[in-house]
């Protein structure tokens, strides 16, 4: 047979690994699509936790089938079904995918079960940049890993110059009196970072803490892999993304996910265009609520998917939103509030004549709806970008992890909102609405309008996450013809 007449090969195969927790599932699903839109074969590798929820609240399952070569495939997380996954107890998903699922992954991959007649061998792992257990098994096998960190550039960067933090004696934190301290030692960041803006894991006085090591490791090892995809953009944060690049050169910003899977799914009909990847059922009656409202005048309250309030925490929120005399769309988990509640009645009458909670909220669709005029946030990665998609001005009031990096830069240098990390009373809830909401409104829909422009055209033809996207894509192309 001459060359002109060989039958094109088949395409790659990607098998995609999230860390098994909403915020991670939720954009690592954008991109299997995105991928599964340019004809790369898929496997999605969600833990039977995750799957069993996302098959329960979501249409994941009817809605990949448009793509023959995307496939779901599950393993074990190795921690009981009542394992709340959340709050403080997050951190024990890392000893339990190490003890359990890092050999039956080693398994999986070995077994040859993933490939048939239709589909070949894995010929590229993408992999949750926090779980580098996964870059030993690639190596092992021969197979190339590109990792994905769900966090901001700003983040991973602060997690990456942690051994100089420490060298240069910056860190351990020695004491609640000493968070305000500026620091030297995350280049580029200098102007605007304290110890307080540090990624929360950094907190503490002693080094052997183990989140910290955990993060700090996973973080030093992606320099292993074969890349590095962000889920953010340059003009967001193009300055951490040069100093990343001098240590990891193949480098893929793009982000925003969620929106760059619409711009690429643009020409759908409408029916087809909901992605929810929701692990809790979508209470879409919010939205029939919104439309009730006045232009831009809700603060929608949510905290995300691993937060545990306090009793305490939960109460000051309660009287700030009551008392700010806006009208609130607050979001509270099942299981998200720790502690006996007895609720004063003055806040249940309050919250008839303005508020509106559910369990879960379809956000995305929220978050872009005209009657919102302000987002009270804890800087979850995706809701940050969520709200910078839709041009909603923030407050932030961080809980855990790269939070306190992500509200540091909404409040110091992108100026789209303000950081009220580590106070929550009701007179500060208050005055930070007002704040946002009133007295500073125009400033920061400006800038939030042209942050929101900017996202849109980072994942536009051309744009810097489009080409982004493409060159993975091209990569992921010549890594299978290396197989
Ligand atoms: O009622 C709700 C509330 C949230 N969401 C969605 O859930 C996701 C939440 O993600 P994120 O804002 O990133 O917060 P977490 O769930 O807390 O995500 C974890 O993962 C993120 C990505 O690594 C990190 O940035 C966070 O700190 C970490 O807690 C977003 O896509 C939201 O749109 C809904 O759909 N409905
Ligand atoms: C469970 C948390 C530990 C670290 C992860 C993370 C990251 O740095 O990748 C951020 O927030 C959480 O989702 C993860």
């Amino acid at each position: 047979m001459d060359q002109l007449s060989l039958p094109p090969p088949p395409p790659p195969h990607v098998l995609i690994f999230p860390l098994p927790v909403q915020g991670h599932v939720n954009c690592m699903l954008k991109l299997a699509e995105l991928l599964s839109l340019a004809g790369i074969h898929v496997t999605f590798l969600n833990s039977d936790y995750i799957h069993r929820r996302l098959l329960c609240y979501t249409d994941a399952q009817s809605r990949f089938k448009r793509y023959p070569g995307f496939h779901f495939e599950t393993i074990s997380d190795g921690l009981p079904a009542d394992h709340p996954r959340s709050g403080d107890r997050v951190m024990e998903i890392f000893d339990s995918i190490k003890a359990i699922t890092k050999p039956r992954f080693r398994e999986m991959l070995m077994s040859g079960r993933l490939n048939d007649e239709t589909r070949r061998p894995v010929t590229c792992i993408i992999a949750d940049g926090i779980m580098c257990f996964t870059i030993d098994v690639a190596k092992e096998l021969g197979i190339p890993v590109v990792c994905f960190r769900t966090v901001s550039a700003s983040c991973f960067w602060a997690f990456f110059c942690v051994p100089k933090l420490i060298e240069a004696g910056e860190l351990p934190c020695k004491g609640e009196e000493d968070m305000d301290r500026p620091l030297q030692n995350v280049t580029g960041m200098e102007s605007f970072l304290r110890l307080r803006d540090l990624p929360s894991f950094c907190r503490v006085r002693d080094l052997n803490d183990q989140a910290l090591q955990v993060v700090m490791s996973e973080t030093q090892q992606t320099t292993q892999a074969n890349g590095l995809i962000l889920n953010t953009f340059e003009d967001l944060e193009e300055s951490t993304l040069a100093q990343i690049r001098t240590h990891i050169p193949k480098l893929y910003p793009i982000g925003p996910l969620h929106a760059h899977l619409k711009a690429r799914t643009a020409f759908e009909p409408e029916s087809l265009l909901r992605s929810s990847n929701s692990l809790w059922e979508e209470d879409q009656s919010c939205m029939g609520w919104l439309d009730d409202q006045p232009l831009n005048s809700v603060i929608y309250v949510s905290f995300g998917s691993m937060t545990i309030l306090t009793r305490d925490q939960l109460i000051e929120f309660w009287y700030g939103l009551v008392n700010c005399g806006k009208p609130f769309l607050w979001v509270i988990r099942p299981n998200s509030v720790s502690g006996e509640l007895q609720i004063p009645a003055e806040l249940l009458e309050g919250t008839k004549e303005r508020g509106y909670m559910v369990a879960w909220a379809p956000q995305e669709e929220v978050l872009s709806h005209p009657a919102i005029g302000g987002f009270l946030t804890h800087s979850g990665w995706n809701s940050t970008l969520e709200s910078i998609v839709s041009g909603v001005p923030m407050i932030c009031w961080p809980y855990y992890a790269d939070q306190q990096v992500n509200s540091r830069l909404v409040g110091e240098v992108w100026k789209i909102g303000m950081d009220m990390k580590d106070t929550c009373d009701r007179v500060m809830v208050e005055k930070m609405i007002g704040n946002l909401m009133e007295v500073r409104r125009d400033e920061f829909f400006r800038s939030a309008n042209q942050m929101a422009k900017l996202a849109r055209r980072s994942v536009g033809e051309g744009g810097s996450s489009y080409c982004s996207l493409d060159r993975l894509i091209e990569d992921i192309k010549l890594m299978s013809h290396d197989k």
